[in-house]
């Protein structure tokens, strides 16, 4: 008998979520059906009102689900009791864009104070304390209050708060909205660390496209409550199929470099090179070296390559001779076109 596979981190099957407000049923989800699995770290994106959060808060049972089942471990997490819901949440640490740490507690008191709550003796806080203030890179810092440290620092804090039951998911709900681009990828290494060392389960909600690329391994796209696409991240990204993925990923849409396209000429003239794109969708391997021998005469104009985990997405733009016959190029990209022509010298 095969055996059957692992249990996910978190599946969504079928789940639905009405929201009631005056009267009136906003649906926020609908017919979510997924799986997260164990050590993984995905992403939620979409529009804003496409139901990031609502599905994020259903893993932890902030939200209820109106219908479909959310099963954590395999476990169905509609069934649990108080206790058991009390658990779960032990095991699900949660990160904020506004950090929610109390001002009047030190760094020390924030993050111990889950456990605080939980009747853990003092010793045993502190002890723990250390332990993830060290991992999160802020030891000395436990007797500061929020307001002298940084809003990186503060995301620190955040964090180490949502380490110290020793959860194995993370929810991450735009943990970097709120910091520059620097601190932003301070925060991002770290939750990377946290995932190698402590084999965390990570999902993030961002609006950010550039975080998902630079952490996410796969990534499901909202729209209006609905699962417009998911997949690998460099799939998603490399090939984006949904008319609500390709208007999130418009920002980093690869155009052609503006030298190119000025020296472009749409008709021929004598001795014209011609000029083809090859698009790479992250599906091939780039191997310039095979493009160049197959390919004589050819001159690259341009490349816009980017590495997404160990897939190459972007375009090589050539230059080629024309010849009495066309061009035979062999499929090295997810598409080849010609898209203009360049004097030979150009
Ligand atoms: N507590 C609530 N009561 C009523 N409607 C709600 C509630 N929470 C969310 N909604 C509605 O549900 C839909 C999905 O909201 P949700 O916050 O999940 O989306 P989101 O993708 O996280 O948006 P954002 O990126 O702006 O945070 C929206 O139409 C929103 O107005």
């Amino acid at each position: 008998m095969p055996s059957a596979s692992p249990p996910s981190a978190v599946r969504f099957d079928g789940l639905g979520k009405i929201y009631h407000r005056g009267g009136q049923d906003v649906t926020a989800l609908s017919d979510i059906t997924l799986d997260i699995a164990k050590g993984e770290i995905f992403g939620m994106i979409g529009r804003s009102g496409a139901g990031k959060s609502s599905l994020l808060r259903t893993i932890n049972r902030l939200e209820q689900p109106t219908s479909g089942r959310v099963l954590v471990d395999g476990q169905d997490i509609a069934a649990l009791d108080e206790g058991g819901l009390v658990a779960l949440r032990r095991r699900i640490g949660m990160v904020f864009q506004h950090f929610n740490l109390l001002s009047a507690k030190t760094v020390r008191e924030n993050v111990g104070l889950p456990l605080k709550v939980a009747g853990v003796p003092a010793r045993e806080i502190a002890t723990r304390v250390d332990e993830v203030l060290a991992l999160v890179g802020l030891e000395g810092k436990g007797d500061s209050y929020p307001a002298r440290l940084s809003g990186g620092q503060k995301q620190r804090v955040g964090i180490a708060r949502a380490l110290i039951s020793r959860p194995d998911i993370l929810l991450c709900d735009e943990a970097t909205s709120a910091l520059d681009p620097e601190t932003t990828l301070s925060i991002l290494s770290l939750l990377g660390d946290l995932h190698r060392q402590l084999g965390l389960t990570i999902i993030l909600i961002t609006h950010e496209m550039s975080v998902i690329r630079e952490i996410c391994q796969r990534v499901v796209v909202l729209d209006q409550g609905r699962i417009a696409e998911e997949g690998p991240v460099w799939r998603v990204f490399g090939a984006p199929a949904h008319p609500a993925t390709q208007s999130l990923l418009q920002p980093l849409a690869r155009a052609l470099p503006q030298d190119i396209a000025a020296r472009l000429r749409s008709a021929p003239q004598r001795g014209d090179h011609v000029v083809i794109e090859l698009r790479f969708d992250g599906g091939q391997q780039v191997q310039m070296d095979a493009i160049a021998s197959a390919l004589p005469g050819a001159r690259i104009l341009g490349a816009n390559l980017e590495q997404i985990g160990a897939h190459l997405v972007g375009q090589v733009v050539l230059a080629l001779p024309q010849q009495e016959q066309p061009v035979q190029i062999p499929s090295f990209a997810a598409t080849t076109k010609v898209i203009g022509y360049v004097a030979a010298n150009d």
